[in-house]
C-alpha cells in the first residue's frame, strides 16, 4: 500500500484518539493554543503554544495549516508531515476536517483519510464521562452535525458505536496490517 499517513477525523468523542492508539503507528504531534489538560505533556499529546506563536509559525511557513476549533488554534508542522511521508514507517495524525483536507490536497494518495463515526447521543455521553464542563460539552456537540457531514470526504468511514469497539478495532487493525506490509 502506498499510503504513508493515516489521518483520523470525526466528531469529538467519536473515538479518534482511542483508535489512533490502537493503530499503533507513530503519531504526528500537532500544535495547539488550548491549555494542557491534566496529565497532558508538551510534546506528547500536543505542542502547547500561544495563539500568537502559532500565527507567527503559520505566517513563516512553519505550519502547513491552522484551524480554529472551539476558540483555540491548532496547527500541523510542515516539517513533521513531510518527515512522516518520507519515513519508511507509516504515521498517523488526528485532524479536523479542514486540516485533513489540506494534508490530502498536498499529499494525495500517500494520505489515507479515515473518518470515525458515532451517534450524537453516544458522543454526548462519552463527553460527559470525560469530565468536561457543561459548556465545553455543549460546544463540542454544537459542531457534531457539520463534522458528520464532512465525513463524506473521507476515503473510508469506520463506525465506532458503543459496545462495538471490537468491530472498529478490527477495521483499524486491518488498516494497520495493510500499511505495514512490505512495499516497493
Ligand atoms: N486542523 C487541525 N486540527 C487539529 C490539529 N490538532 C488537533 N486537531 C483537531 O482538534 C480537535 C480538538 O482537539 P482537542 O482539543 O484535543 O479536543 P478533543 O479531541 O475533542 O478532546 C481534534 O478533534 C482534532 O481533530 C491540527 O494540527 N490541525
Ligand atoms: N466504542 C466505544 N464504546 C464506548 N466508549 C468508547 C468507544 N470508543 C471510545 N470510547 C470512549 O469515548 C471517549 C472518547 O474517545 P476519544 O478516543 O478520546 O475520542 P476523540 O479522540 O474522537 O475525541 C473515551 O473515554 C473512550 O474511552
Amino acid at each position: 500500500m502506498s499510503h504513508r499517513l493515516v489521518v483520523l477525523q470525526g466528531p469529538s468523542a467519536a473515538g479518534k484518539s482511542t483508535l489512533q492508539a490502537k493503530l499503533g503507528l507513530p503519531r504526528i504531534v500537532t500544535w495547539t493554543s488550548r491549555p494542557p489538560r491534566e496529565g497532558e505533556t508538551h510534546g506528547r499529546e500536543y505542542y502547547f503554544g500561544s495563539a500568537e506563536q502559532l500565527k507567527a509559525m503559520y505566517a513563516s511557513g512553519e505550519l502547513l495549516e491552522t484551524t480554529e476549533y472551539q476558540g483555540n488554534m491548532y496547527g500541523t508542522s510542515m516539517a513533521s508531515v513531510a518527515a512522516a511521508i518520507q519515513d519508511v514507517t507509516p504515521h498517523s495524525v488526528v485532524l479536523d476536517a479542514f486540516g485533513a483536507r489540506k494534508v490530502k490536497e498536498r499529499y494525495g494518495d500517500k494520505v489515507l483519510l479515515v473518518g470515525i463515526y458515532a451517534e450524537k447521543d453516544q458522543c454526548a455521553r462519552r463527553l460527559a464521562e470525560r469530565g468536561l464542563s457543561a459548556l465545553e460539552q455543549e460546544r463540542r456537540l454544537a459542531s457534531y452535525g457539520e463534522e458528520v457531514s464532512l465525513l463524506f470526504g473521507c476515503d473510508l468511514i469506520i463506525p465506532n458505536p458503543d459496545q462495538r469497539l471490537d468491530q472498529a478495532l478490527y477495521f483499524i487493525e486491518a488498516i494497520g496490517g495493510a500499511l505495514t506490509e512490505p512495499w516497493d
